[in-house]
C-alpha cells in the first residue's frame, strides 16, 4: 500500500509534464529499455519535454461578473479562483491528447474559474447560481479521466466552471453492522483506504490512478480496479448516491435490493457529471484483509491462456487479482525489466515447453491463512490442465509493489517522443481472441510508419462468468500531428470494436468497459445504445437539468 500522507501532498493539479510535480516519484526510463524501443520503434533520440509555463496562453476568464460576486459571497474569494495557474491546473483530464495539449499549450480548454466547494450544500447552490448565470459546470474530481470527461468545454453557455470537489473530503459515517461507510465524492482513494482502516474495513478498489482519482470520480465513470475479480467493479460497491442537480438534491438508496422500479442509482454511478454532481456514496465495505499472496504463472499461447482465465471466472475460483497478459505484453515486460530477474525467466523459460509465454499475475486477499490457502488451493486446482510455468510469489509481489507506476513511465515516455496511449474494451467469452485480433490489426495498420510496426500489447484484467474486458497499450513512435496520429488510431481501433459483422448485431464488443464516454466515445455512443438509448439519455438530460449546464458535450450528445 502506498504512503497516502506522501501521496496527497504530490496531488497538485497544476502540473503539466505529468502524474507528479517536478518529476517527484519519476520512473525514468532505464537505458536498456530506451537503447531497445529506440530501436524497435525507430525514434530519431529528440528530446520532447513539457514547454515552459510562460509560453502557455491562457485566454481572460469569461465568467459574468455578477455570476463571480454570488460565488464569492456563497464560497468565500479564495474558493472562487480565476487566476491561470489554478484555470490551467483543471485544463483537460490525463489522456495522451490532454497531456499533449498540456505539455505543448496548443488547443487547451481552460475553464472560467475554478469553484471549491466545501460541502453538499454549497454545491447545491453552486448549481443554482450557475442556472441563473448561463454557466456550464464540469464536475472535477481527481482530473484522471482519459476520455475527455472533464474537458472544460462550454457549450452555447456564456462561461465555463470547474467545479473541484476536494473540498468534500469527509468519512461522513460507517455502519459496521451492516458494513456501509457514506464518503464524500472529493475523498481520494488513498485516503478513502486509510479513513476506513482506521475502522478496520477497506474498499479494496484499486485502479491504476488510485493516487489522485476521487470517490465521486469512480462513481460517475463505473470505473473497475485492479482486484475487480475479488471486491467487485466501484458500481457494484455503491449502496447509495446523494446527488446535486439543477432541479434539486436527489437521494436515493434506501436498501440494498428493491423493485421499485428500475434501478435509478444507475443514473448517477455512469452521469459523468451530464447527469448530476454525486456529492457523498455509500459504499459497501470489507474488513480489512490480513493475509495476501501474489503470484505469478507462465501459460503457453494467449487462446489456451484465455481458456485458463475462464475456467476459473466459470468455476467461480478467480483470484481476487487475475491479471493475464498476451504474448506481446509479456516479452516487452521482459525487454524492459532487463536485468539478472528477466534473464533469469527467459533461461527457465527456454528450458520449458512454454512457447508462447503469456504472463498470468494471480493475487489473493484474505481475512484468515486458513482461508487464503482454501482459495489459493481451489484457484490453482482450477488451472491444473493447462501447461503452465510457475514462478512463485516473486513474479507477482513485483507486480503488486509496481502496480500504481504505470502512469510515471508514461510520463517517461513522452518525454523521448513516443506516442503512449491505452484503451479498453470488453465482450463475451466466445469473441475475445477475435476482438483482440481485430483491435490489434487495426491499430498496428494505422500506426505502422514506412514498414516500422507499433508495439501493442494486451492484457485482460476483469473477467467475469461470461466474458472479460480487454485492455490495450500502444507505443509508436509520435509522428509530425501526434495528436491527429492517435485520432485516427483510435478511430480505427473503435472502428474495429463497434462494426457489426454477421453474429455481432451489437458489435464486437463495448465501447468502454471502465474509462466511460466522455467526449472521446460520443460519436459511437449511439451505435452501442441504439437511437432509443440516447433519447432516454436526453429525456433524463431535459429531467435534471433543462437549461444543460452540466458537463456539456459528455455523455449526453448536444
Ligand atoms: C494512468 C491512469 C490509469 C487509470 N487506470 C484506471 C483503472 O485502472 N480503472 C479505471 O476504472 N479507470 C482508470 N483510469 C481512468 C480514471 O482514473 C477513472 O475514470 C476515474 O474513475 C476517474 O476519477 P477522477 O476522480 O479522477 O474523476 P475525474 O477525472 O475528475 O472525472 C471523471 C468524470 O467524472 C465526472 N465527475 C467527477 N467527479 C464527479 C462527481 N463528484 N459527480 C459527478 N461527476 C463527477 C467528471 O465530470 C468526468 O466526466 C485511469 C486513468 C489514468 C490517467
Amino acid at each position: 500500500m502506498c504512503n497516502t500522507v506522501l501521496v496527497s501532498e504530490l496531488i497538485d493539479h497544476t502540473l503539466r509534464g505529468g502524474w507528479t510535480p517536478s518529476g517527484a516519484g519519476a520512473a525514468p526510463l532505464p537505458t536498456h529499455a530506451l537503447r531497445w524501443l529506440s530501436g524497435r520503434l525507430g525514434l530519431d533520440g529528440a528530446s520532447t519535454p513539457a514547454a515552459p509555463a510562460s509560453l502557455l496562453e491562457v485566454p481572460d476568464g469569461a465568467l459574468p461578473v455578477e455570476a463571480r460576486a454570488e460565488l464569492v459571497e456563497l464560497l468565500g474569494e479564495h474558493q472562487v479562483q480565476t487566476g491561470a495557474t489554478a484555470r490551467l491546473g483543471r485544463t483537460g483530464g490525463l489522456s495522451y491528447s490532454d497531456l499533449l495539449r498540456r505539455r505543448d499549450g496548443v488547443g487547451l480548454a481552460v475553464p472560467d474559474a475554478v469553484l471549491l466547494p466545501a460541502d453538499p450544500e454549497q454545491v447545491q447552490r453552486v448549481l443554482e447560481v450557475c442556472v441563473r448565470h448561463d454557466v456550464a459546470v464540469v464536475p472535477f474530481g481527481g482530473g484522471t479521466s482519459v476520455v475527455g470527461g472533464v474537458t472544460a468545454l462550454r457549450g452555447a453557455k456564456r462561461a465555463v466552471v470547474a467545479l473541484d470537489l476536494a473540498r468534500l473530503d469527509r468519512l461522513v459515517s460507517v455502519d459496521p453492522v451492516s458494513r456501509i461507510a457514506v464518503l464524500q465524492a472529493g475523498v481520494r482513494a488513498p485516503e478513502a483506504e486509510s479513513l476506513l482502516a482506521a475502522h478496520g474495513f477497506t474498499l479494496g478498489h484499486f485502479p491504476q490512478s488510485f493516487e489522485r482519482a476521487t470517490i465521486g470520480g469512480f462513481a460517475a465513470t463505473r470505473s473497475a480496479g485492479q482486484a475487480s475479480a475479488g471486491y467487485g467493479r466501484f458500481a457494484d460497491m455503491v449502496e447509495g448516491v446523494r446527488v446535486a442537480t439543477p432541479v434539486g438534491e436527489w437521494r436515493l438508496g434506501a436498501a440494498p435490493a428493491s423493485a421499485a422500479g428500475p434501478d435509478l442509482r444507475q443514473l448517477a454511478i455512469g452521469g459523468e457529471g451530464a447527469l448530476g454532481v454525486i456529492t457523498e456514496v455509500a459504499v459497501r465495505v470489507r474488513p480489512k484483509p490480513t493475509e495476501m499472496r501474489y503470484e505469478a504463472l507462465v501459460l503457453d499461447g494467449w487462446q489456451a491462456a484465455a481458456d485458463a482465465v475462464r475456467a476459473l471466472a466459470q468455476q467461480r475460483v478467480l483470484a481476487d487479482v487475475t491479471r493475464l497478459s498476451d504474448v506481446d505484453e509479456t516479452a516487452v515486460q521482459l525487454e524492459l525489466s532487463g536485468g539478472v530477474k528477466s534473464r533469469a525467466l527467459r533461461t527457465l523459460l527456454l528450458g520449458s515447453r512454454i512457447d508462447e509465454p503469456c504472463l498470468l499475475v494471480l493475487g489473493w486477499e484474505a481475512a484468515s491463512a486458513a482461508e487464503l490457502k482454501q482459495r489459493r488451493a481451489a484457484t490453482m486446482r482450477a488451472l491444473h490442465g493447462f501447461r503452465s510455468l510457475r514462478l512463485g510469489p516473486r513474479g507477482g509481489e513485483a507486480w503488486h509493489a509496481a502496480r500504481f507506476a504505470g502512469p510515471r513511465q508514461r510520463d517517461a515516455l513522452l518525454d523521448v517522443g513516443v506516442c503512449v496511449e491505452t484503451l479498453e474494451t470488453a465482450t463475451c467469452w466466445s469473441r475475445l481472441s477475435e476482438l483482440r485480433s481485430a483491435v490489434r490489426a487495426a491499430l498496428v495498420r494505422e500506426l505502422d510508419r514506412d514498414g516500422q510496426p507499433p508495439i501493442v500489447m494486451c492484457h485482460l484484467s476483469h473477467a467475469y462468468e461470461t466474458g472479460a474486458s480487454l485492455y490495450f497499450t500502444v507505443l509508436a513512435a509520435r509522428g509530425a500531428d501526434p495528436v491527429d496520429q492517435w485520432r485516427r488510431a483510435k478511430e480505427a481501433a473503435t472502428g474495429a470494436i463497434t462494426e457489426r459483422v454477421p453474429g455481432h448485431e451489437l458489435g464486437r464488443g463495448t465501447l468502454t468497459h471502465h474509462h466511460a464516454v466522455g467526449t472521446d466515445h460520443l460519436p459511437w455512443l449511439e451505435a452501442e445504445i441504439g437511437g432509443i438509448g440516447t433519447s432516454v439519455l436526453a429525456a433524463v438530460k431535459q429531467a435534471v437539468d433543462p437549461t444543460g449546464i452540466l458537463n456539456p458535450g459528455k455523455l449526453v450528445g448536444p
